[in-house]
């Protein structure tokens, strides 16, 4: 930490608090930050919970900062600690387990909490909010055990919650208390065809009631309502509202009313203390939403860095449920009144809707049903009060004044935006910004204005409009630009890379962004590491690893935990062990202080908690091989006990396992790579959800693909049947030699069989046998390449201390 640098301390590791300190550090670099996050996890899209609740995402897929992101920015990132409160005479903050940091300036960023209604039974087994990464995970897992639920509260969350256990299989029910749904955003007419809409897609309703217990005994069973009836379910999930959480301010003085109270600067009472996104009350307004808290952040950033700023001076929220199929949006005003001038079509055929409110001839709210395109410029005008003319008539309710409908009204109606609109409500992106991002560094595509702006990286509502955005500027190079490439920084797909690497003998990653134009000239955390594996891919032999373009687990060869505290994995080859590796292994757990050695689901075992400088002198004195626990590589290959000891094995699976293992391990993949030998059909080593998966028949090895049982699970697909030891060797060997090719980096082989085609596979690797061959020689002449990467690092005292012991 260097002496002249403020000290900013932000509590709350949420989307509030990273997008201001995303703002500070463009702004300045004057600060040295802390962050204290109460969950275990780095930053991520809390919006995107609805999406890997419903499948459509995975946790991955949400992370909006990687670990990675807080140390290359020289960020100190606690998580899973919850700060107590702040004392002001001291200049510290308190964590809950009272360790003190000082400060010069605080950012309270803490959001909400679920509303957990407090009826009787609320606290019984099988009752959640919605709120975290935890939650979502418990609603997962009570969907495989549990077959009925119910949803507490019709609004956005109770009804995006509601579809998502749908998708997973479960039976349920929203229980609204009052008789339309989304009340607070929907007039009636909305709200029914909202209703009639999500009860075609499998959602039940209890409407207008309140529940005042829930049943049963440990573990809930119904709810019966305040009329006498009683639903029966074996999960709740309260979707009621939510609360502020004020528990630091308060406990540190600061004044509270339902949220934190700030001003215009989003200054709390206490001096140098700020507050910022959900937790805060602004001139009496809470909100929800993410939008606000993007423009309070932006003025806060600004406020802290000392630089020039207008006032916060409150949102105009917009919102829009994030079902498939179903299209809703609201913005202000939505139930009419006698002041309003009320403009309504509806199409029941269509199953559309649209209302505009007015006052005084001014535009001030509007509900869509159906049909969201106008939602964009829609709520630009609620926002600013517009006045409605018959050019906005025939714009907003179809076939008036422009009468070219479709795409071209749209594109001129981005046209007529100003450069201060805000296109992304959830990143706070304006036109002009997109705009800027497209004219200057030559952007294509909406990944590239994504990785370059931040819009449509939340909900994506506003990818329609950036879309047309780019439509307008580019004008007719837009369809020939609208091809994506592997990240933001080119649009380039990974063949056209690979076949560019090739052509022009490319050797390093910066050499290929350079030649092939990339827009940001140090790439992003995608390109990076996928870049490096395909040079390395391409020549083996030549290909200098790049440690720094390498994951930070890859870069130190050991598992980072959520305390940062690391693993050790030592290999098993096939999950066979012997005692004397198990007497050291036990030697090192007790020196060093393991704090627990959990057997893995690949058949070895893992000492957790290993500090990062004793990595190195744990690995010299175990003097095992890297299990590469940590690596887009061979994990493991799990095996039966087979025919040496099992009286229905009909193969050596254990002596065929420890030999795959051995062959393979070491040589980089495009994902991480698991596999499975097992001795007869009766399958103990569970080949189905493997990469490779191996089983023994009678007449030799049947060999199956594409299994995973992670986050998507797929059963691996029948790929052929061999006779001989040798022969599965060849096929294994030119099948994970194929793979590495034509993968693309970080894509399982659960998705790779599903995007070639198991028939294109097979003609590669089985039908082709010349091509079979050299596909062999080329993974053979990069295994000749691989080497032990602990051994390297204990033979190099400069790496060992750079990388280990540096503190
Ligand atoms: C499932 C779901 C879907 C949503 N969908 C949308 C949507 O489509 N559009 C939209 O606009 N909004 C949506 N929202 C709301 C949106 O996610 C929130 O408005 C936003 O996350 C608020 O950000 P925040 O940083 O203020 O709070 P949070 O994201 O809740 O972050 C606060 C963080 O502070 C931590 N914390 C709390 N107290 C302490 C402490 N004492 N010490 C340390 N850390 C602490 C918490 O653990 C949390 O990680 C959705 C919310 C959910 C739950
Ligand atoms: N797509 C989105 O924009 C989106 C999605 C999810 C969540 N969110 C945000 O997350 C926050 C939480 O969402 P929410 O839906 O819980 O809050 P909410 O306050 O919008 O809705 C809660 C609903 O629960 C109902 N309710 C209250 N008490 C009840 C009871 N005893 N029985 C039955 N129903 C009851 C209310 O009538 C209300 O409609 C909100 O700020 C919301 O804006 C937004
Ligand atoms: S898979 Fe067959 S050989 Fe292997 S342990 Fe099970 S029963 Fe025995
Ligand atoms: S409006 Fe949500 S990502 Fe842009």
């Amino acid at each position: 930490m260097k002496a002249d640098r403020e000290k900013l301390v932000v509590i709350g590791n949420g989307m509030a608090g990273i997008s201001t300190v995303e703002q500070i550090l463009k702004l300045s670099g004057s600060y040295d930050i802390t962050v204290f996050g109460s969950e275990p996890h780095p930053n991520y899209n809390r919006i995107m919970l609805s999406y890997v609740l419903d499948g459509s995402k995975t946790i991955e897929d949400i992370i909006l900062n990687d670990l990675t992101w807080y140390e290359e920015h020289g960020i100190k990132l606690y998580t899973d600690t919850t700060v107590a409160r702040i004392d002001s005479m001291a200049k510290q903050v308190i964590t809950e387990d009272g360790a003190l940091v000082p400060y010069d300036k605080v950012i309270i960023a803490t959001g909400s909490n679920p509303l957990m209604l407090p009826i009787p039974g609320c606290d019984k087994q099988g009752v959640v909010g919605f709120r975290k990464i935890e939650d979502c995970s418990n609603m997962m897992e009570a969907a495989k055990r549990y077959g009925k639920a119910a949803v507490i509260g019709g609004g956005l969350l109770g009804l995006e919650a509601a579809k998502g256990l749908v998708s997973l299989g479960m039976e349920v029910t929203v229980v609204h208390l009052m008789e339309d749904l989304m009340e607070r955003q929907l007039d009636h007419q909305a709200a029914s065809m909202l209703k009639a809409e999500l009860e075609r897609q499998g959602i039940r309703f209890a409407m207008g009631k309140q529940t005042e217990e829930l049943l049963g005994q440990e573990r809930v069973e119904g709810l019966r309502f305040t009329d006498g009836t009683e639903l029966s379910c074996d999960f709740v999930v309260m979707a009621a509202g939510i609360k502020p959480n004020i528990g630091v301010a308060k406990a540190s003085g600061i004044a509270v009313h339902k949220g934190i109270i700030v001003d215009d600067y989003m200054r709390t009472s206490m001096h140098h203390v700020y507050a910022v996104g959900e937790c805060t009350e602004h001139r009496g307004v809470c909100y929800g939403l993410v939008a606000p808290l993007f423009e309070q952040g932006n003025v806060l950033a600004k406020h802290v860095c000392g630089v020039h700023t207008q006032p916060y001076e409150g949102s105009v929220v917009s919102t829009k449920l994030k079902i498939s199929g179903v299209d809703v949006f609201s913005a202000g005003e939505f139930i009419e009144g006698p002041a309003h001038t009320v403009i309504v079509s509806q199409n029941d055929w269509k199953r559309t809707y649209k209302k505009i409110l007015l006052r005084d001839g001014k535009i001030t709210g509007a509900v869509l049903f159906g049909d969201v395109s106008e939602a964009a410029p829609l709520q630009k005008m609620v926002k600013e009060h517009t006045e409605m003319t018959d050019e906005i008539y025939g714009e907003v309710m179809g076939g008036g004044h422009c009468g070219s409908g479709g795409v071209a009204r749209k594109v001129l109606s981005v046209e007529s935006m100003a450069g201060e609109e805000i296109v992304c409500g959830c990143n706070g992106v304006t036109k002009q910004m997109i705009v800027d991002a497209i004219t200057e560094q030559g952007l294509k595509t909406v990944d590239e204005i994504k990785a370059s702006t931040g819009a449509t990286r939340s909900c994506g509502g506003c990818k329609p409009v950036v879309e047309q955005i780019l439509q307008y500027v580019l004008g007719d190079d837009f369809q020939t630009a609208a091809k994506q490439g592997i990240c933001g920084c080119t649009s380039l797909s990974r063949d056209e890379i690979v076949a560019e690497i090739r052509a022009k003998g490319l050797k390093t990653t910066r050499e290929v962004m350079h030649v092939l134009g990339w827009s940001q000239p140090e790439g992003c955390s995608k390109c990076r590491p996928a870049l490096n594996y395909y040079l390395g891919m391409i020549d083996p032999a030549e290909h200098e690893d790049e440690k720094a373009s390498r994951f930070v687990n890859e870069r130190l060869h050991a598992n980072i935990q959520k305390d940062g505290t690391y693993t050790v994995v030592p290999r098993m080859y096939g999950g066979v062990t012997t005692p004397e590796d198990l007497k050291r292994i036990a030697d090192v757990s007790l020196k060093y202080d393991v704090k627990v050695v959990k057997v893995t689901g690949g058949q070895r075992l893992d000492l957790i908690g290993v500090k990062k400088e004793d990595l190195p002198k744990i690995w010299e004195e175990l003097d095992m091989p890297s299990g590469y626990a940590y690596a887009k590589s061979l994990r493991t290959v799990k095996t039966c006990v087979g025919s040496q000891f099992c009286r229905f094995g009909t193969q050596d699976s254990m002596a065929i396992g420890a030999l795959l293992e051995r062959k393979f391990e070491r040589l980089d993949f495009p994902a991480k790579f698991k596999m499975a030998v097992n001795g007869c059909p009766r399958n103990c080593a569970e080949s189905c959800t493997k990469d490779i998966g191996i089983v023994g028949n009678d007449g030799g090895w049947e060999i199956f693909i594409g299994g995973n049982g992670g986050i998507k699970p797929r059963i691996a697909d029948s790929f052929c049947k061999v006779k001989t030891d040798l022969e599965l060797i060849d096929i294994c060997s030119a099948l994970i030699q194929f793979y590495r090719e034509t993968g693309k980096y970080l894509e399982r082989t659960s998705e790779w069989v599903e995007r070639l085609g198991l028939e294109s596979i097979r003609s590669a690797v089985l039908d082709n046998e010349t091509q079979r061959k050299q596909l062999i020689e080329r993974v053979e002449f990069a295994l000749l390449q691989v080497e032990e990467p602990w051994k390297k690092v204990l033979e190099q005292p400069g790496t060992r201390r750079m990388l280990y012991e540096q503190v």
